[in-house]
């Protein structure tokens, strides 16, 4: 048994064309193949008698039909199809509603004994029942409960709290090493002695004047000028040293480990500023120097301003060359 949706196809196609009828009757046996239900419904729409009388050309099933139906409201519809033809046609949803339920599957197929008893789902555009699940307002929300399983336990030894975090931004790595104080506050990190060290301030770097860059002085000293402002190396006795001291146009002489070097053409060289190496000026500065920047190569800087060795007073007025 077909749809019920094809039966009104059917009847549309037999509407029209009305000589498949007699072909089909006049084949004899095809007929009995007929479900008994359609028999009726095409036997109603063909014209089963006709007159002899009628002309060749009247509208007859046997004949040929015609190209042009000779008044429009009688030519036979042709049936047109649509997408929505089912949904706007309210007499065909009446009438699959009265007919019986398809054929297939079967009625007591697998298919109709697995299928669910679900409910129809609800039509669009029709406002549901349902109330819209209410937002959570944050209002009414209770604030979240700290507890102590919530709160991080912050680092209580030194190894803990040297521990790079694996989450959030990497900490400060603080200054560079032998340059100030480390800016840990928990003090995990070795200090230098109180006081030792300078905290370096990068607003206050000593600004050089032009032409006094560390590759100036570099230039300087293998330019072959005499740096040191003697001839040959000397005997200096801790009086001498005392004297040259930089002030009332003297040279700045300072002794470090034994030797004694001209300091006075490399004071607006001195990346730390004249005034802190003229500090150790007529004195050994073995110590300032060593406290503040010990990497630094003191006789590769002032090899050029060499004077001499430091001697007592008794070996004066003796030169370098007697005492080798
Ligand atoms: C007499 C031999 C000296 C030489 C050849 C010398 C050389 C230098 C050099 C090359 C720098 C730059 C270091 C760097 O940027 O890493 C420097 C910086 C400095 N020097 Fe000296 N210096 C001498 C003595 C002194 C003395 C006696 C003092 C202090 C009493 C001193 C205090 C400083 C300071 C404060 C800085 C700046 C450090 C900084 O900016 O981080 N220097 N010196």
């Amino acid at each position: 048994r077909p749809p019920s949706t094809w039966l009104a196809f059917i009847t549309r196609i037999t509407h029209s064309e009305p000589r498949t009828i007699p072909e089909q009757s006049q084949n004899g046996g095809k007929e009995d193949d007929m479900l008994a239900e359609e028999r009726p419904v095409q036997l109603q729409t063909s014209p089963k008698h006709h007159s002899q009388d009628e002309p060749p050309n009247s509208p007859s099933p046997e004949s040929t039909p015609k190209a042009a139906p000779k008044n429009e409201q009688d030519a036979p519809a042709v049936p047109t199809f649509t997408l929505n033809e089912h949904e706007n046609s309210d007499e065909e949803d009446e009438e699959e509603d009265n007919l019986p339920p398809p054929s297939f599957p079967a009625m007591d197929s697998a298919q109709r004994a697995s299928k669910r008893p679900s409910m129809p789902p609800p039509p669009p555009n029709k406002p549901t029942l349902m109330a819209p699940p209410s937002k959570p307002t944050s209002s009414l929300m209770p604030p979240p409960r700290v507890t102590p399983s919530n709160l991080r336990v912050l680092p209580t030894s030194p190894s803990q709290s040297m521990r790079v975090p694996t989450t959030g931004p990497l900490p400060n790595r603080g200054p560079l090493p032998n340059r100030g104080p480390a800016s840990a506050p928990n003090g995990s990190l070795a200090l230098p002695p109180s006081g030792a060290v300078k905290t370096p301030n990068a607003r206050g770097k000593v600004l050089l004047s032009p032409g006094h860059s560390p590759l100036d002085w570099a230039s300087l000293q293998k330019s072959g000028k005499n740096l040191s402002g003697v001839d040959s190396l000397i005997r200096v006795t801790p009086a001498m040293l005392k004297e040259k001291n930089g002030r009332k146009g003297k040279p700045a002489w300072s002794s470090y480990q034994g030797k004694v070097y001209n300091i006075s053409p490399y004071l607006p060289f001195h990346p730390g500023g004249e005034g802190e190496l003229r500090r150790a000026a007529g004195k050994d500065g073995a110590k300032l120097f060593m406290d503040v920047h010990p990497w630094v190569n003191w006789e590769n800087m002032l090899g050029e301003c060499m004077v001499g060795i430091m001697v007592s007073e008794e070996k004066a007025s003796s030169t370098l060359e007697d005492m080798d």
